[in-house]
């Protein structure tokens, strides 16, 4: 099984070590072989090669079976002009491999009740909301323009979707559904935004092909709203490239932490992307305090969706709340009373845990 690494920038580099020990201790318990080529992308492929995902890269990681990204970007980079700076390669990438569906649990391990941002009664028997992210399409890839106007600039960024883009991820949302609690929840803005109008036309359309599920809509800014008012009540949420971005990471936060949240990003193949949802937290890079649990639990999805090894995914899975139940914690979920351990420790603790 063939994997191309991309460990980026900033805690980056960290937390993807930390996987790809996990993934080599799940190979040789299992008597599988992951090999891992180093792909180069973002700030450090600008710094080295000119340019955040140089061919040779998106290359590579099309000839492999899955991708394991850490994060790109930092403040080093942040006054090059957009179509230049390291976050590209994330574009670049998502576009180059065609992942189109962007999976975002949000599962509230019962051991870190008490680091959620929600008081224990709306916590109640748990949270687990899956957010179904419209990866390849919207106003990150929309047209740009900047141009300059009388007294300053202008700029434009154009939110662009299509009958087909909306119909293949209402069905991700759809069959996501239909295996859970079969509630789906589209999440737009269409009292105002004429994308979000057709979005909602074309989910109500799908529908009729999954009569089981219970179908509702919802506006984003209710939607950031009801999270933490009553997370309970959705099952699975559909939404656009930006609007899932956001309102992911405000639900990370009903799970202790940004630091717990893994993704998938899935095409149409079993070539998938696999990435935590945070970004590269220069604000810790380098100090061993990242918590590697978001990407650790990544490479639990792409043992499920790239390679179909459920049981060695659910191994990974429960490690991690093994550890949790020891009482073991990074700095972003610690609480009085649990040990505190910093990104290399919480490696080797979950592997000591897969046995
Ligand atoms: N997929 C990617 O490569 C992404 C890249 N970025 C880039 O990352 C850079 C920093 O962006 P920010 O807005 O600061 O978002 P961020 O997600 O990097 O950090 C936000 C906050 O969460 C904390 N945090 C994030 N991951 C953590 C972890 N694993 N453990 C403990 N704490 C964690 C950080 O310390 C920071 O306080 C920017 O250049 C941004 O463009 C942002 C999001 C996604
Ligand atoms: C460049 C952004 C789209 C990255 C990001 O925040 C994400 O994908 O979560
Ligand atoms: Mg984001």
């Amino acid at each position: 099984m063939k994997i191309a690494l991309i460990p980026g920038d900033g805690i980056g580099p960290e937390v993807t070590y930390e996987s790809r020990r996990v993934l080599n201790a799940i190979g040789e318990k299992f008597g599988h072989s992951f090999s891992f080529t180093e792909v180069p992308a973002g700030g450090n492929a600008i710094d080295s090669f000119g340019h955040p995902l140089p061919q040779e890269s998106l290359d590579e990681c099309k000839k492999s079976d899955a991708v394991l990204l850490g994060a790109v970007g930092g403040p080093k980079w942040d006054d090059l002009p957009g179509e230049l700076r390291p976050e590209q390669a994330l574009l670049g990438l998502r576009k180059g491999l065609g992942v189109f569906a962007n999976l975002r649990p949000a599962v509230l391990f019962s051991q870190l009740k008490g680091a959620s941002a929600l008081k224990e009664e709306i916590i109640g028997d748990g949270i687990d909301i899956l957010v179904v992210r419209e990866l390849t399409g919207g106003i990150y890839f929309g047209p740009k323009t900047l141009k300059e106007v009388p007294g300053g600039y202008e700029a434009t960024d154009t939110e662009v979707y299509n009958t087909g883009e909306i119909k293949r991820i209402a069905r991700v949302a759809f069959n996501a559904a239909m295996k859970r609690n079969k509630r789906l929840c589209s999440v737009d803005k269409a009292n105002i935004l004429e994308s979000s109008r057709l979005w909602r036309k074309v989910v109500i359309e799908v529908a009729k092909e999954y009569p089981e599920v219970e179908l509702s809509h919802m506006y984003v800014d209710n939607c950031a709203m009801q999270l933490i008012r009553y997370p309970r009540q959705f099952d699975v949420i559909v939404t656009s490239n930006m609007f899932g971005d956001i309102l992911s990471d405000e639900a990370s936060m009903l799970t202790g932490s940004l630091g717990m949240l893994p993704s998938a990003s899935l095409g149409s193949s079993t070539l998938g992307l696999y990435e935590p949802i945070h970004g590269t937290a220069p604000d810790i890079a380098g100090q061993n305090k990242a918590n590697p649990l978001a990407s650790i639990l990544s490479t639990a999805m792409m043992l499920r969706y790239s390679f179909n090894l459920e049981k060695e995914a659910q191994l990974i899975e429960d490690a991690v709340r093994g550890v949790l139940e020891d009482g073991y914690r990074t700095g972003d979920i610690m609480e009085t009373g649990k040990k505190l351990v910093g990104t290399k420790e919480m490696g080797d603790l979950v592997i000591a845990k897969l046995g």
